[in-house]
């Protein structure tokens, strides 16, 4: 086995090299062998998410609406120094690079081919962290990600004949860890990065400035292993923020099916982020734990927000045939009832109180969105809401310390990128590795 490894967030970004072994300090300089070089570079990027209604619920069957977000992850992976498979994660000052031949005694030993993405067993994500030197912290942010992109890349590779060098840098507008699906849009661009880079999905051609989009085929296939990014990073995900991340738009999702919203309303929102950091995996965790002592009291909980999501999709198809203020008030009593529940099931936050306290003081509604425990919330906006009321609460909430912006909804799904089609300073950033 390969010695253990430091993650070294500190280490100079001039040293391609970030390997260091635990035991002896020094760079790991195996022989390098097996390895092949990446045909050409591959540039992708996926959005963020809002859950409107059904988070937590939805893993265990429920129905939950979900909107894509103008707030994406871009990620790039290049040919890379001979032997060499580097990752730069600025975001999460994280910057690793591993010899190629110490990845290959990491190969899983049953393959099922591209298609079955296969599910991490224990036993292989304990293989893994040993090898990255990552311990059992169960919610290091920098571990999760590490283990997902090993992960994701070893089970891509595994039926080639050499794994290939690389350098992978990912760069996200979104927060991490803030209830956005920062964790699916980084495993939805790693899924794609790497099946294309893989050539198990055709890299869609793009000219210069433009993006371009996959086939349904090959987003199902880009899907199926965003979700297992999503089991290392989440332990227990629905699957809904990885679908989101791929298809975009507005989507309802339950039990693995995905249904376009395709005829919703506009709507506007409020997004807060509280600043308080919280951890996925450990929330969903918690709330499995609370089904398992008290079922007779959590699943009619459950029940009623499946029935708050369903009630929410019929109430905007009937608005998009015509929006009345009725419907506002509507949407406005589900966020009411559902933020309750979520209180009920343990996943609220003394800051996402207040997000709603200081937004119902000006006549608005808010629930958290995503995993909770702080993170972020939305506020509906209404067309009777005065402009003057969203800049107070706006205000307000800032004033809290929370970082508070209107958003727009509707991005489109992972997308293939030319380099010049990137905004000066996300491709700045990418290429600073
Ligand atoms: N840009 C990124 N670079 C590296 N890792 C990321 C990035 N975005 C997300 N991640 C991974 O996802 C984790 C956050 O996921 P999670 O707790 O589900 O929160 P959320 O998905 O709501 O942002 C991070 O700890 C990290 O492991
Ligand atoms: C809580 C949950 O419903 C959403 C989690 O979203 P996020 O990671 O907090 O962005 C979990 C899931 O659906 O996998
Ligand atoms: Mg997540």
């Amino acid at each position: 086995m390969a010695p253990a490894l430091t993650l070294t967030s500190n280490w100079p970004r001039s040293t391609p090299l970030s390997l260091v072994s635990a035991e002896t300090g020094i760079f790991d300089f195996r022989k390098r062998v097996g390895s092949a070089m990446l045909a050409r570079e591959c540039i992708v990027s996926a959005p963020g998410k809002v859950i409107l209604h059904g988070e937590h619920a939805v893993v265990h069957g429920k129905v939950a609406l979900a909107v894509s977000l103008n707030l994406r992850t871009y990620l790039r992976i290049q040919p890379g120094a001979a032997g060499r498979v580097s990752i730069n994660m600025p975001n999460i000052d994280t910057f690793l690079s591993w010899d190629v031949t110490s990845l290959h005694a990491l190969l899983p030993a049953s393959r099922a081919g591209l298609q079955n993405a296969v599910e991490p067993d224990a036993a292989v994500v304990l293989k893994l962290r040993e090898y990255a030197g990552l311990g059992d912290r169960l919610a290091d942010t920098r571990s999760l990600a590490v283990l997902a992109f090993l992960y994701i890349y070893l089970s891509v590779f595994a039926e080639s004949r050499e794994l290939p060098s690389l350098t992978m840098a990912v760069w996200s507008e979104l927060p991490t860890g803030a209830g956005l699906g920062s964790s699916a849009a980084f495993s939805v661009c790693l899924s794609a990065a790497l099946l294309a880079s893989r050539g198990a999905i055709a890299c869609p051609a793009v000219e210069a400035a433009q993006t371009a989009r996959w086939s349904d085929e090959d987003l199902e296939l880009i899907n199926r292993w965003a979700f297992q990014g999503e089991k290392i990073i989440h332990g227990n995900p629905s699957g809904v923020d990885n679908a989101v991340g791929t298809w975009g738009g507005a989507l309802r999702y339950h039990s693995g099916k995905i249904k376009p919203l395709s005829s919703t309303p506009m709507l506007r929102i409020l997004l807060t982020n509280t600043r308080v950091p919280r951890s996925t995996k450990v929330l969903v965790a918690g709330v499995r734990d609370k089904i398992t002592k008290f079922p007779a009291i959590m699943n009619p909980v459950l029940d009623s927000i499946d029935a708050i999501s369903c009630e929410c999709e019929r109430t905007l198809m009937e608005m998009a045939r015509g929006p009345e203020i009725q419907h506002y008030r509507v949407l406005e009593e589900l966020i009411d009832i559902n933020q309750h529940h979520l209180n009920v099931m343990g996943v609220g936050h003394p800051s996402l109180d207040r997000l709603c306290q200081v937004s119902l003081a000006h006549g608005l509604h808010s629930k958290l969105t995503g995993a909770g425990g702080g993170g972020c919330g939305i506020t509906l906006l209404t067309p009777d809401t005065d402009s003057s009321v969203v800049e107070r609460s706006i205000q307000e909430l800032k004033d809290c310390g929370y970082d508070c912006w209107e958003t727009s909804i509707g991005a489109p799904g992972v997308l293939h990128h030319s380099p010049s089609s990137l905004t000066e300073d996300v491709l700045k950033i990418l290429n600073s590795y």
